[in-house]
């Protein structure tokens, strides 16, 4: 599998206000990027704090990919994929519309009757890990569904946890100009944090796009 992480983050480097709600730090063009790397991939993941906070829907917006994508005999959007410990997805949270498949990531520790009430939903709850995650398993079991190519959005404790896995392959940062301070904001990278060890990146590329700039790196796993 190769793991694509995206998001926007402001120039101080944070993903939204300390509001945690959603914010748009991307212009138009970079929004158009995002829709077209999601029609590129066959799934694309958060955590259950960005569900929580945005309820985003993380469909393919532009109906020429939705149209693309069906010519080459996939579903118009790529599957969703929750990461949820203990399943705190609201049962009428957009990802768990008809618009696109949808997995729910859990752990051991997540109730029965949460994991039936989400299959009710529509949902595929596939368990990794006995209190969290386990994400490098569960991105596994990913792959055993036909999941090749995954982008993850976020939030900072997703992106931080698959950071900690050894699990990204590519990291594509939008640097927006605004700054929005905040000690509290979440962060590209949040979890516990490094202490040593750190993952080293490549820069792959640079290109201004609206009125920001967007990195790309690749990591270097060992
Ligand atoms: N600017 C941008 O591109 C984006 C911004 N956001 C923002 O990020 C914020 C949400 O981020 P967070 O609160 O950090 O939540 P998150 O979306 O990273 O979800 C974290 C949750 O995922 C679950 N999880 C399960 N297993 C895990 C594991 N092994 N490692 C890490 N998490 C695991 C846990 O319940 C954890 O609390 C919101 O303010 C949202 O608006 C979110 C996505 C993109
Ligand atoms: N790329 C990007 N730029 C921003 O400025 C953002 N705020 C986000 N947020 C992400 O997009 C999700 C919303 O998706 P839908 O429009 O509902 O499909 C949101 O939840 C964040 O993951 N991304």
């Amino acid at each position: 599998m190769y793991v694509v992480v995206n998001a926007a983050m402001s120039a101080d480097g944070k993903l939204a206000s300390r509001r945690r709600k959603q914010l748009a730090i991307s212009g138009p063009d970079d929004f158009d990027r995002v829709d077209q790397l999601r029609a590129d991939s066959d799934a694309v993941m958060v955590g259950v704090g960005t569900v929580l906070a945005d309820d985003p829907s993380l469909t393919v917006k532009d109906e020429a990919r939705n149209a693309e994508r069906r010519d080459r005999g996939l579903a118009e959007n790529p599957a969703r994929v929750v990461a949820d410990s203990r399943i705190r997805t609201p049962p009428d949270a957009a990802v768990l519309d008809d618009a696109a498949e949808t997995y729910l990531l859990t752990s051991e520790a997540a109730p029965t009757d949460f994991i039936e009430q989400m299959e009710e939903a529509g949902a595929y709850v596939l368990a990794a890990g006995e209190d969290r995650v386990d994400l490098k398993t569960a991105l596994a079991k990913l792959e055993g569904e036909g999941v090749d190519r995954l982008m993850v959005e976020g939030g900072g404790e997703l992106i931080f946890g698959l950071f900690e896995a050894g699990l990204v392959d590519e990291l594509r940062v939008y640097v927006g100009a605004k700054v929005l301070g905040g000690r509290d904001a979440p962060t590209l990278a949040d979890g516990d944090g490094f202490v040593e060890s750190f993952p080293e990146l490549t820069l792959e590329s640079v290109e201004q796009v609206d009125d920001g700039v967007l990195l790309t790196w690749t990591v270097q796993n060992s």
